[in-house]
């Protein structure tokens, strides 16, 4: 049998919080008080290590808690029976925190030493990260990335005492550089500071190393500073958070993690991971070519979804799946005795495109291949695959999704009159267009995409979008003569897609 684990020895003493005399205990994870005297004489008041303090500094006789609490903890004026109202255990007070101070005085310098040693020791028992690796982007969203980390990131991490190196992205897939390429053994963690596109990153970069397997669990952060904030969203929501760069800092600073599932996203030699989604059709044009309105700010996409259902595209094209349990009446049924009625091939050669041979190679459809492959048929108005609730801060695209249950949520629309269609978007927000009866929601454990053109047109095909960047185009034939530029799109249009889920392969720092 393991040995218990040693309980923290309990320390009490006579103080003077914050200029008030008090009988103070630090008692696992909470410092008490009670105040001898004047206000609030005789009531017990709590401080949470793990879900109300930052950090903690001595300073000659003094303690200083950096708290980041509601305002009234960090004054050091909470009764402990408003504390304790309603609030689930390790759930952080009322959400509306603010930065504070408690200032515990003790007699002497040594109380003061020995009581920092026992604060340090329990909040290093608590797992929060020493050492983070920070990615800032400051190209990404409002182009704020920059004055996000300086103001709203920064103080937090300091006041928790947490070393850091930052390094600001230079172009695109620099993140992707840096974590192939990181001394992983010097960090805790690995946070980004942008919109989704660079966590994603961090995540390939990663997968692409010789010790991808290790490499892969150091946790992950995501601080909103993009447009594109799903990751952060969803996970802030989850823990019933409001979405703020604060709250994602300081969820970074507990050192909460979870597992997040990992979707390998393949065609022929060409793969690459993503955590958040996959959209082809409506949803993917509206955000990729609504890029040219991009001067209206976020109404670009109201107003482009808006002229995309009044001309609205159906697309050509199948997927097969193989359904999560639960969802096995979905679609029909497809023959597969021999493999050639799926089409469904698979190429793990670990030969990413001429890329150096080593990483990750995403888990063998074979083996998902032991329940019966299903399938729909076109044509699509739009397909939608999500690994997490959110897409964005006000979109919640897959209401049902799990971060670490193995499956990918589709959400599909087929016929849809246009008028619903804008009915639907308008339900977006909470996930609840997912009950309409045009909208066919279920989970996969693996799926593949044959994306076929456009209804009506004999060249034009549509846009799949994974995790905010365009995979594949089809724009129309194009002549390729040897030499021509490489094309702009790492997959082609057309030839199947496949997704596959690796259950919780990556982790991420979260609220809970
Ligand atoms: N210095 C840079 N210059 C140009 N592009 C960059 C730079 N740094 C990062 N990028 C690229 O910016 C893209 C978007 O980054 P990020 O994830 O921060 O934001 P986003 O919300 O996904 O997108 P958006 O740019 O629409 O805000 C990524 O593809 C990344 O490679």
């Amino acid at each position: 049998m393991a040995d218990p684990q040693p309980q923290p020895e309990v320390l009490s003493e006579s103080v003077r919080i914050n200029g008030t005399a008090a009988e103070a205990t630090l008692t696992g994870g909470e410092l008490s008080w009670r105040p001898v005297a004047g206000v609030g004489e005789g009531q017990e008041q709590r401080l949470e290590l793990d879900s109300e303090v930052l950090g903690c500094r001595v300073d000659g006789r003094k303690l200083k808690f950096a708290t980041f609490a509601s305002s009234a903890v960090a004054n050091g004026e909470r009764p402990s029976s408003v504390a304790r109202g309603g609030r689930g255990k390790g759930g952080g007070g009322d959400r509306n925190r603010r930065r504070g101070e408690v200032v515990v005085e003790m007699e002497g310098e040594d109380a003061a030493a020995r009581w920092g040693d026992g604060i340090r020791d329990r909040l290093a028992s608590l797992g929060r990260p020493k050492r983070l690796f920070i990615i800032v982007n400051p190209y990404g969203g409002k182009r704020s990335g920059r004055s996000i980390f300086q103001n709203e990131v920064l103080p937090l991490i300091e006041a928790a005492g947490i070393l850091y190196t930052m390094q600001e992205t230079k172009h695109r897939l620099h993140a992707q550089e840096i974590a192939h390429s990181l001394d992983l053994r010097k960090y805790d963690g690995i946070i980004c500071v942008s919109g989704d596109g660079v966590l994603v990153e961090v995540v390939n970069g990663l997968l692409r190393r010789e010790d991808w397997e290790t490499a892969i669990k150091v946790p992950l952060g995501i601080i909103p500073a993009g447009t594109g904030n799903g990751m952060a969203q969803s996970l802030l929501h989850a823990a019933g958070e409001p979405f703020s760069v604060s709250n994602a800092v300081f969820a970074i600073i507990r050192g909460h993690r979870r597992a997040l599932d990992v979707t390998s996203v393949v065609q022929g030699k060409t793969r690459f991971f993503s955590v958040l989604m996959l959209t082809w059709g409506l949803v993917a044009d509206v955000d990729i070519e609504s890029e040219k309105y991009r001067w209206m700010g976020s109404a670009r996409l109201e107003f482009y979804f808006l002229v995309r259902t009044l001309n609205l595209r159906r697309y050509n094209g199948r997927v097969l799946f193989v359904p999560a349990p639960g969802y096995e009446e979905v679609g029909d049924p497809v023959e597969q005795d021999t493999g050639v009625s799926t089409g469904i091939q698979e190429d793990r050669s670990n030969d990413n495109n001429g890329e150096p041979k080593c990483g990750y190679v995403g888990p063998s459809i074979e083996e998902a291949g032991l329940v019966q492959w299903r399938s729909l048929s076109g044509p699509f108005v739009s397909v939608w695959l999500g690994n997490v609730p959110f897409a964005s801060e006000d979109a919640m695209a897959a209401p049902k999704a799990e971060f670490a249950d193995g499956y990918l949520d589709a959400a599909i629309i087929k016929e849809c009159p246009r008028w619903d269609v804008l009915g639907l978007m308008f339900q977006m927000k909470d996930g609840a267009y997912v009950n309409s009866p045009y909208v066919e929601y279920f989970k996969v454990k693996a799926i593949q995409i044959e994306p076929g053109l456009r209804v009506g047109s004999s060249s034009k095909g549509g846009i799949i979008d994974s995790d905010g960047e365009v995979i594949a185009r089809g724009d129309g034939p194009r002549s390729r003569a040897a030499g021509d530029e490489p094309p702009e799109h790492p997959m082609a249009y057309g030839p199947p897609i496949q997704l596959t889920v690796d259950q919780g392969l990556a982790t991420i720092f979260s609220p809970r």
